[in-house]
């Protein structure tokens, strides 16, 4: 049955249809600009993830889209219409919170009659409609449990199945995985990523997780400061972020400092560092470089760094044991003192290098991207 869904799902989407369009639109809390100018398109049938640190605006961006708020300029549509043209229990929209909101009291079967009820359905095909929502959410059998008598991830995908019994036009996710243990929650994000690819559902999730972010999403908008700072899909945004934020949010990086030189790498004190601009940036003008920890190579020679790009000499300040793998602070004497965070991780040889070995460390150009600080 859920195939049959899926089947009329993508039987009636085009695959460029828009299902969402933020155009310009501004949160302005007398004073605070909460979310400022933010532009985005979703495609029908796509799950986005909203990524950014507590305070940067996903919340107030997603309520906004969910027509709880409304935004002080700009605007937002679902499938051509304007949000708030229609009042919240009349438009197609499901929600799942952090609190889950179920009702206590009800049957895990009554829960997700909920809606239904709510908008009508008809009564004789309530109870199959339930059941095929509850198999959805692997809860087959468990209809008649009460909410106490679920456990944490079972509570999850009644919510999960309330929110998508009425087969709304779109999902919203405001980090409903964030109360739960690691394992749970991992677990759980792979069942949202499988329950949207079934159903189709276009999805905005909220998260601050940047794990959850890449693992679940086609399509990430990361934010700070209520600003929009890029929109990629995560291998993308993984690989060319766009600006120091980005780079430093995604992943573990370390940054240096210097000078653009006319060639388009950085020179620092008397070293020229070999990178790929990420920006156009004049010569001389200061510029930030960016790393990520895998991306660099650590060995006890230069000669035994092999074919890199760039090879420095550096001294080990911090060795730090993370399980499937060791992170290296390393200090490097020729580049102002900067430090670099470089993870090791071959399984024989993880008390490698301790605290004052001298290291060499070692990249390819390409993955140190240079930045206009600025931008
Ligand atoms: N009703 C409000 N009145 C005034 N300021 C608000 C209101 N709601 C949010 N803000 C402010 O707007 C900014 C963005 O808040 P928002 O809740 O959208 O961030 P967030 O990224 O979702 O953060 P978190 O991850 O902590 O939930 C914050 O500075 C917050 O204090």
């Amino acid at each position: 049955m859920t195939n049959q869904i899926a089947a009329q799902n993508s039987a009636t989407q085009s695959p460029r249809e828009v299902a969402v369009r933020a155009s310009h639109v501004t949160m302005d809390f007398g004073g605070v600009l909460a979310v400022n100018d933010a532009s985005f398109e979703l495609e029908k049938g796509r799950f986005l993830t909203i990524l950014g640190p507590s305070g940067s605006g996903k919340t107030t961006l997603l309520r906004m889209i969910a027509g709880f708020q409304k935004q002080t300029a700009g605007e937002i549509t679902i499938n051509g219409k304007p949000v708030d043209a229609a009042p919240p229990h009349r438009r197609s929209i499901g929600m799942v919170f952090q609190k889950l909101a179920l009702f206590p009291h009800m049957t895990a079967a009554e829960n997700v009659a909920f809606p239904l009820k709510m908008r009508r359905f008809n009564p004789r095909q309530i109870a199959g409609r339930v059941d095929q929502f509850l198999d959805l959410v692997k809860l087959g059998g468990y209809g008649n449990r009460r909410i106490n008598e679920l456990s944490g991830g079972q509570q999850q995908r009644v919510a999960i199945a309330r929110a998508l019994v009425f087969e709304p036009d779109l999902l919203l996710l405001d980090e409903p995985l964030a109360a739960l243990d690691v394992k749970l929650r991992e677990e759980m994000q792979l069942e949202f990523r499988r329950i949207q690819h079934e159903l189709g559902v276009t999805t905005i999730n909220v998260t601050h997780d940047q794990r959850e972010a890449l693992v679940v999403s086609d399509n990430i908008i990361v934010m700070d400061g209520g600003r929009i700072q890029q929109q990629a899909e995560p291998v993308e945004l993984y690989r060319a972020p766009e600006n120091p934020f980005v780079a430093g949010f995604l992943g573990l990086s370390s940054f240096v400092e210097g000078t653009a030189t006319a060639d388009g790498n950085m020179q620092v004190g008397d070293l020229v560092v070999q990178g790929e601009p990420a920006d156009d940036f004049a010569a001389g003008t200061k510029v930030l470089a960016a790393i990520r920890a895998e991306q660099i190579r650590l060995a006890g020679t230069r000669e035994a760094l092999g074919n890199c790009d760039m090879k420095l000499e550096g001294r080990v300040s911090d060795t730090i044991f993370e399980g499937e793998r060791q992170m290296y602070v390393v200090e490097v004497g020729a580049l102002s003192g900067a430090t670099f965070r470089v993870y090791h991780h071959d399984p024989d040889s993880f008390g490698l290098f301790h605290v004052g070995d001298t290291v060499a460390l070692g990249w390819n150009r390409r993955d140190l991207k240079i930045f206009s600080p600025a931008a």
